[in-house]
């Protein structure tokens, strides 16, 4: 198990870019495996989740070129390029690739398993199982369907209007690719937007996606057309280094080409409020998505109250948010953010839990965090507890921790952001 070293830092500088997102990336390889011809992506995030993804794919008969670490090409054959798999899937810690994935299954004439690490078993299914039953897929799985390993055979869908009790990507991005192969219309609404970039790329890619206020619906019997994919640096990799250039004394950094779609820019909102100095210098539009630079500074941060239709805008910025917290002057109250809990660990104890070792301030509730600052964090060890997002909050945290900070199983880090550590030391 790696082990990340941090020290206390001053003056972190320097004009840097970040892996590609995630989210962007998962859909572009799915998306291209779906459709009819050559998808070609460029900045794609080499993360062990997209490996994932593309392992998946493969299995499935569909070919996967990787030109380099983050140019990748896509040999598409529509929807009736995927074959059974001999294998089963094997989706490692990667919440996105097997509840999408599955929307697209639940259409699929075959059979087929799919499971995960230990991480991924712990996590629900039951809000993708239910409503791709109700569309006429058979899922089977552990407590009744509930948890991986699941086994699913596909075909024979109807159109459903699902009103997800949950603000989730995931489930909506499930459902409509289902929709896609389904009789009639499917209409998925939730209870405040989750972020948009299936709709966006599903658009891009020839399909109509038909949004209203609180909904989104799909047609059933249309099929995509590959398209290149030119793919933002992940907004949620550079808020690690944005709190991390507000809270170290003397820094300023710029982040080049990163996302800024609306439905993600949360944590810039959030610490702009809190005081943060951020500049944002739009970019333009790759493949339907807003991209910007942001210049960050140091910044005498304070506490600030945040929940509702914020939360799905910032879900996983949190755990690094409470790190910001634990330096700004006064009380930051996290609220509605229940969601955190079933993420690759439950994120408001193990983020509680891990600050608290460094002496921070941080009371747990049930759909949040409270957390008191400005703390004078001290060094000590902490643990990712196998959570890419934790481990890299603790790093950011023992830039200011004196006698700086030990993270243990940091190998979980290169989920998302692979290069975190040696990008870190360059600022
Ligand atoms: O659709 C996506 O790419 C994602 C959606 C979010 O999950 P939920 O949809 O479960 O909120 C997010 O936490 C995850 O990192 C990526
Ligand atoms: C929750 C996350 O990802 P996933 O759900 O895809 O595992 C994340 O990246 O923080």
């Amino acid at each position: 198990m790696a082990i990340l070293r941090i020290e206390e830092r001053r003056g972190l500088s320097g004009d840097v870019s970040v892996p590609g997102d995630k989210s962007i990336s998962h859909r572009a390889v799915m998306f291209g495996a779906i459709a009819q011809g050559t998808t070609r992506v460029e900045g794609f995030l080499p993360g062990a989740d997209c490996l994932s993804t593309i392992d998946c794919f493969r299995k499935m008969g569909v070919p996967i070129r990787q030109h380099g670490p983050t140019s990748i090409e896509v040999e598409g054959n529509g929807w009736e390029g995927m074959k059974e798999p001999e294998a089963v899937l094997d989706v490692g810690n990667s919440g996105t690739t097997i509840r999408l994935m599955l929307g697209i299954l639940a259409g699929r004439p075959f059979h087929t398993i799919v499971t995960g690490d230990d991480s991924i078993a712990r996590r629900p299914m039951d809000r993708v199982a239910k409503p791709l039953r109700r569309m006429g897929a058979r899922v089977e799985g552990r407590a009744e369907g509930s948890y991986t390993p699941l086994s699913i055979r596909g075909g024979g869908l109807k159109g459903i209007t699902y009103p997800s009790p949950v603000a989730s990507a995931q489930v909506k991005s499930c459902l409509l690719l289902a929709g896609l192969q389904a009789e009639g219309r499917t209409r998925v609404e939730e209870p405040s937007l989750s972020r948009d970039h299936t709709e966006r790329m599903l658009t891009a890619f020839g399909v109509r996606v038909n949004r209203d206020l609180d909904g989104v619906s799909v047609e059933g019997g249309q099929t995509l057309q590959a398209r290149d994919v030119r793919v933002p640096g992940d907004i949620s990799s550079a808020a690690f280094l944005m709190v991390a250039a507000l809270i170290t004394p003397e820094s300023q950094i710029t982040i080049r080409n990163v996302g800024l779609n609306p439905t993600r820019d949360g944590i810039v909102d959030v610490l702009r409020e809190m005081g943060g100095d951020i500049q944002v210098t739009p970019k333009g539009e790759w493949c339907g998505e807003p991209v910007g630079d942001l210049t960050v500074t140091y910044s005498r941060l304070k506490g600030v109250e945040i929940g509702g239709k914020m939360i799905p805008r910032l879900i996983d910025e949190i755990p690094v948010l409470a790190v910001a917290a634990t330096q700004a002057e006064g009380q930051t109250v996290i609220r509605d953010a229940a969601e955190l809990k079933v993420k690759e660990t439950d994120r408001i104890h193990i983020t509680a839990q891990e600050l608290r070792k460094l002496g921070a301030r941080v009371e747990e509730t049930d759909d949040g965090m409270v957390i008191e600052g400005p703390v004078q964090l001290t060094g000590n060890r902490c643990n990712s507890h196998g959570d890419h997002r934790i481990g890299m909050a603790a790093a950011v945290a023992g830039l200011v921790a004196e006698g700086g900070v030990t993270v243990d199983q940091a190998d979980a880090i290169d989920v998302s952001f692979p290069g975190f550590e040696a990008l870190l030391s360059e600022l």
